[in-house]
């Protein structure tokens, strides 16, 4: 049986943060591929590619114009049996691009339980009834805000950014430091001050917010690298007072600036990732992603958002997990199940599986380095979707070979031996990342 090897159309979202025009890659990429419904305006905002079979924005095959979720549903052997048995006639994974030009929602993802729940009582806002964990892998430098510092580092800001400390409430604020500062000490109670003190802070009015805003901003503007006393380690004052102003710029008076202080500050170069389990509290703030999820588009919204808030919930279902910010990032390893060809070992080209502790997704991300570097890929028993977001080649299945530059998508089916070939120059690399299930 031929296995196919489907080039992909797919849609982009034009949420307000996105990058705007030609500058998003969302938009470069969805326009590298030919589309009836698809002119780049240059004023227009460009948030995000997605590939896959979720109905909101189900990718087509390019060549007949039917949807992916059609096909997989007509011939549950594209994504294996396994795959098809587990998680029914469609992706287990929603895989995307995000280009982001200002801060997305300080959000969480609900757990599997409380999708259920959010879905049957709010099926417009909360469209799945699924989980939605995701890994996020930078294409160019990235900034995000993900899951809750160290409590030492945020007591250091309840005792020195006076304006924080009002919204979050001088009780709920020494509650938290003395609890933060007590050596070892119970940890459900720790997590439990740290609930009551950013629970505090989410539930200031707008009044208070809009006073306790400006005096924030005038704060980080006079005071820049002294701000916050200096800042810690992780994140110094001088990019704390930098991000208020900024986070002020893009969205005026609003809460999700004071969670700042709340949230690890994470940088990544590309080809670093994080992985976020569901329930864990963030905000992406700026660079262009690859982004791997479950197959979900549930967001629990609290703030840096003109979208549908859910606020009690967001502070009521967060898993209070604290960690320093190495302990959010991933670190992929060498992908074992490719062969790389001569040219490509002396070139330097890499292989690199990034692959969290679930069982929806693994993403791998191919840099074949210079003219005829090749990667051989073992079979997978399960679907997978290839982006080429640099440069230039040929990918194959059996004897199906096609042209893939910058923006091309393709599905890949199961048990398809996939062959990938640079065709760029000799200091020139060819990007891929090709999401898969494999179970
Ligand atoms: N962390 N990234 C994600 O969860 C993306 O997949 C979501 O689609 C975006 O968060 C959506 O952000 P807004 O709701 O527009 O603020
Ligand atoms: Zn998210």
């Amino acid at each position: 049986m031929q296995v196919p090897l489907i080039r992909l159309q797919c849609g982009v979202n034009s949420y307000e943060w996105g990058k705007k025009g030609s500058e998003s890659a969302a938009a470069r990429f969805a326009a590298a591929t030919p589309s009836d419904n698809l002119s780049i305006q240059a004023d227009k905002p460009y948030a995000e590619l997605w590939m896959g079979t979720h109905p909101s924005n189900p990718s087509k095959d390019l060549t007949t114009g039917r949807t992916l979720l059609d096909l997989c549903a007509e011939n549950q052997l594209l994504l294996s049996e396994s795959v098809a048995s587990k998680y029914g006639a469609k992706l287990p994974f929603l895989f995307k691009v995000l280009s982001i030009n200002k801060a997305l929602s300080i959000q969480a993802h609900p757990n599997k339980k409380l999708a259920e729940q959010l879905h049957a009582r709010d099926s417009k806002n909360y469209p799945d009834d699924n989980h939605k964990p995701e890994m996020a892998i930078a294409i160019t430098p990235f900034e995000g805000l993900c899951g809750f510092r160290p409590l030492g580092e945020i007591a250091h800001f309840l005792e020195t950014v006076k304006p924080l400390r009002t919204l979050v409430g001088e009780n709920e604020a020494s509650q938290f430091i003395q609890a933060a500062k007590q050596e070892g000490g119970d940890e459900a109670a720790k997590k439990k001050a740290l609930q009551t003190a950013f629970g505090g802070l989410m539930s200031s009015s707008p009044e208070d917010i809009d006073r306790e805003t400006a005096n924030l901003v005038a704060l980080a503007k006079s005071e820049g690298a002294d701000f916050a006393a200096g800042g810690v380690s992780s994140t110094k004052g001088a990019v704390l007072a930098e991000l208020v102003t900024r986070l002020n710029g893009q969205f005026g008076s609003d809460i999700g600036i004071f969670v700042l202080f709340f949230l690890n500050f994470v940088t990544l170069q590309p080809g670093e990732a994080l992985f976020l389990v569901a329930d864990d509290i963030h905000a992406y703030v700026s660079g262009d992603i690859v982004e791997c999820m479950a197959a979900s588009d549930n967001v629990v919204r609290a703030g840096l958002t003109p979208k549908f808030k859910d606020v009690s919930t967001l502070v009521d279902m967060l898993t209070y997990n604290y960690a320093p910010i190495d302990e959010q990032k991933m670190t992929p390893t060498e992908y074992p199940y490719a062969t790389l060809n001569r040219e490509a070992y002396s070139s330097g080209s890499s292989v690199m599986l990034y692959d969290p502790p679930i069982e929806e997704f693994s993403v791998v991300r191919s840099l074949l380095r210079g003219e005829g570097a090749k990667a051989t890929f073992d079979p997978l028993e399960g679907p997978s979707i290839v982006i080429c977001t640099g440069g230039k080649g040929t990918i194959a299945v059996g004897p199906t070979k096609q042209e893939i530059k910058e923006g091309y998508v393709f599905f890949v089916g199961s048990t398809a031996e996939l062959v990938l070939e640079s065709a760029v120059g000799q200091d020139e690399e060819f990007t891929t990342f090709k999401a898969f299930c494999e179970i």
